[in-house]
Parts: structure tokens; C-alpha cells; sequence
């Protein structure tokens, strides 16, 4: 079974509650898959849509945000494998924003809430959000597999494949 394709943005912005450092709009999901728990802005990339042109409307009608392509910062992709239930599994393209537009507005998919970088509300999230959002928050990049337990909710392993660098030249076509 193919994973299903998603992308999820996580527009950041300086600290507006006095403190420093930086804060990243997260959503309670109301609907759907993982009704409950707080997740990133995304969703489902339709057929004949590209990735980028999913997460800005996915971003929009989520939370009202506009956000523009170019200003979209590619961060990498993380693959959740359900064992227990393969029709589950998913493969998202993660981006990162600090420019866009409007006012995070609560839909009828996502209450949207801005969290301190640095306190994240894990113990809301998915459980394995813990493994690959702070690294992506960080600056970090590359692949994340995740797979879950038979549970469904607990993390069985992740494992984290840095970006590839420059192709050799000798690698290089002609
Ligand atoms: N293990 C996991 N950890 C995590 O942090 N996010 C996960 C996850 N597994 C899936 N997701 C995210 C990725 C994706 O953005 C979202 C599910 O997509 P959607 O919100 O679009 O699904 P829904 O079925 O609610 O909505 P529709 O696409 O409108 O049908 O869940």
C-alpha cells in the first residue's frame, strides 16, 4: 500500500508574550485523523496538486494565514508507518515559514495556538512528534522514519537520514 502523500508548514514568528527566542503556530486538530491532539498545520496533498501549492491552501483554510510559496523554507520529510494499520501510513513534506500574512484563526479543522519554541506541548501531540518537530525547529534537515507500535500512538522506532550533500563531480552526468 502507497503512504498517502501530506505536507505540513510551521509558520514561526519572534516570541510575542515578552520572552525570547521564537514561537511556532501549532493546531488542535477538531476533525478527522487525530481528532484531539495538537499538530501541525497540513494535510493531504490532492491528486494533480503539487506539494506547494497544497500547504498554502492547507495553511489557509486551516488557519487563515496566507503564506506564499516562495516563502516556504523546504525542512525535509518524515515517513509515519503504521505496522497495525498500513492504510494509516503517510509521507510528508515539511516546511518551515517566517514570512506570511493575516491572523491565525481558529476553522473548522484546526483551533490554531502559537507555543514557545522551547515548550512544546508534547504531551498533547502525536508521540512522535517529540523525535523529529524539535530537530526540524533546530535547523536541522533530512528524512524521519517513524513507526508506531500496535498501539498506534507509541513510537516503535524513528530513525533520522541526514540530507545528501553536493553530488560528487565524478558522480555527475556529462
Ligand atoms: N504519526 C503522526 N504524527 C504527527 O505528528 N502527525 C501525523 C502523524 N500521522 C499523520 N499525521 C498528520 C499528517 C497530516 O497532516 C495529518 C492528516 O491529514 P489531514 O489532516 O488532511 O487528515 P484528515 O483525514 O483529517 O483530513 P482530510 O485530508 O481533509 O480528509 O496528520
Amino acid at each position: 500500500m502507497t503512504a498517502a502523500a501530506v505536507t505540513l508548514c510551521f509558520p514561526i514568528r519572534p516570541r510575542t508574550d515578552g520572552g525570547t527566542g521564537e514561537e511556532v503556530l501549532l493546531g488542535l486538530k477538531k476533525t478527522g485523523f487525530g481528532t484531539g491532539k495538537v499538530v501541525g498545520i497540513g494535510g493531504h496533498v490532492e491528486p494533480g496538486e503539487s506539494v506547494v501549492a497544497a500547504i498554502c491552501r492547507e495553511v489557509a483554510e486551516e488557519s487563515s494565514l496566507v503564506v506564499e510559496a516562495m516563502d516556504l523554507i523546504p525542512a525535509g520529510t518524515v515517513e509515519f508507518v503504521f505496522p497495525a494499520k498500513p492504510e494509516w501510513d503517510m509521507f510528508t513534506t515539511v516546511f518551515l515559514c517566517r514570512t506570511f500574512a493575516g491572523e491565525a484563526t481558529e476553522s473548522s479543522e484546526i483551533a490554531p495556538t502559537w507555543y514557545p519554541v522551547e515548550r512544546l506541548p508534547h504531551e498533547q501531540m502525536w508521540a512522535d512528534a517529540s523525535h523529529w518537530l524539535p530537530a526540524f525547529l533546530a535547523g536541522g534537515r533530512g528524512h524521519w522514519r517513524v513507526v508506531l507500535n500496535g498501539d498506534n500512538e507509541t513510537v516503535a522506532s524513528s530513525t533520522h537520514t541526514p540530507p545528501r550533500g553536493p553530488v560528487p563531480r565524478e558522480e555527475q552526468g556529462s
